[in-house]
């Protein structure tokens, strides 16, 4: 009997499962954090568990450890594991260039240092995620606690110099205190609408004092699974475009969705 899931969950399922085909025997994987990537990290233990696979997965936040552990995955840091097979993880947004906006839910600096530590990053997102230009969901920027006010004040000084327009600089919160992140920091959200220069956005925002990381993720994902409610999923390489459109039978995951 299936779980009731709703669209949305059965579109980040199926681009999950889809995405979790790339993993073989021996692989080391990069385990991404949301709520996508946290369907990845079942479907991988469902088949670490019923296909014997010995996998290794360094998971980039503490939640994400947590629920690998749950399901049976070994996980090791990133010091440990050295280099990556593969990293799987979700993303806010996607362009046709696959370019990305990360850190919806706060872990952007260690999925961005497994990311780049891995031969390939796999991103797995529903129909939804993909933008024709990156800047629609705001783009997180992380900080230090010391002197955050400052790194806010000198990055929208920064973003009027750059004639971003709209721009709006928003200071994450976890109720009534900051949102703080795995490493402690702090989350600016830079609400910009429309990102028309990622590259020297990137560049300068890593420039301001206080600023550890951004989200945007250019030119380090090769292939985007994209699930849809309906079951379908659509592969898109970064060299050979969309190489695969399917759809699953939601039946055939009856086991699956019993076992989640
Ligand atoms: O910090 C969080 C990550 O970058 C997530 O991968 C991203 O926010 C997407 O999350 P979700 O799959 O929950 O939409």
């Amino acid at each position: 009997m299936p779980m009731d899931l709703s669209p949305i969950d059965k579109a980040k399922f199926v681009a999950a499962k889809r995405a979790v085909d790339y993993v073989e025997d021996g692989m080391r994987v990069g385990l991404g954090t949301g709520s996508t990537a946290a369907w990845m990290v079942r479907c991988l233990g469902e088949i670490i568990r019923e296909e014997g696979l010995n996998i290794t997965g360094v998971p980039t936040s503490s939640r994400t450890a947590d629920l690998a552990r749950n399901v049976g995955i070994n996980v090791i840091s990133l010091d440990e594991a050295k280099w990556l097979d593969l990293t799987i993880d979700g993303a806010d947004e996607f362009d046709a260039d696959l370019n990305l906006i990360k850190g919806g839910g706060g872990a952007l600096l260690q999925e961005k240092i497994v990311a780049t530590a891995s031969d390939r990053m796999i991103v797995i997102a529903d129909v939804a995620k993909e933008v024709a230009a990156l800047g629609a969901f705001p783009l997180p920027v992380e900080v230090i606690p010391f002197g955050w006010q400052t790194s806010k004040a000198l990055i929208e000084e920064t973003l009027v110099n750059m004639d971003v327009l709209g721009q709006n600089t928003t200071l994450r919160m976890n109720g009534d205190t900051p949102f703080v992140t795995d490493e402690g920091n702090y989350i600016l959200d830079l609400h910009l609408r429309r990102i028309s220069n990622a590259r020297q956005l990137s560049l300068v925002m890593n420039q301001v004092p206080g600023v550890v990381e951004n989200g945007l993720f250019l030119d380090i994902c090769d292939v985007v699974v994209i699930g849809g409610g309906d079951g379908t999923v659509e592969v898109r390489d970064i060299n050979e475009g969309t190489v695969e459109q399917d759809k699953m039978d939601f039946t055939e995951s009856d086991n699956l969705f019993a076992d989640l």
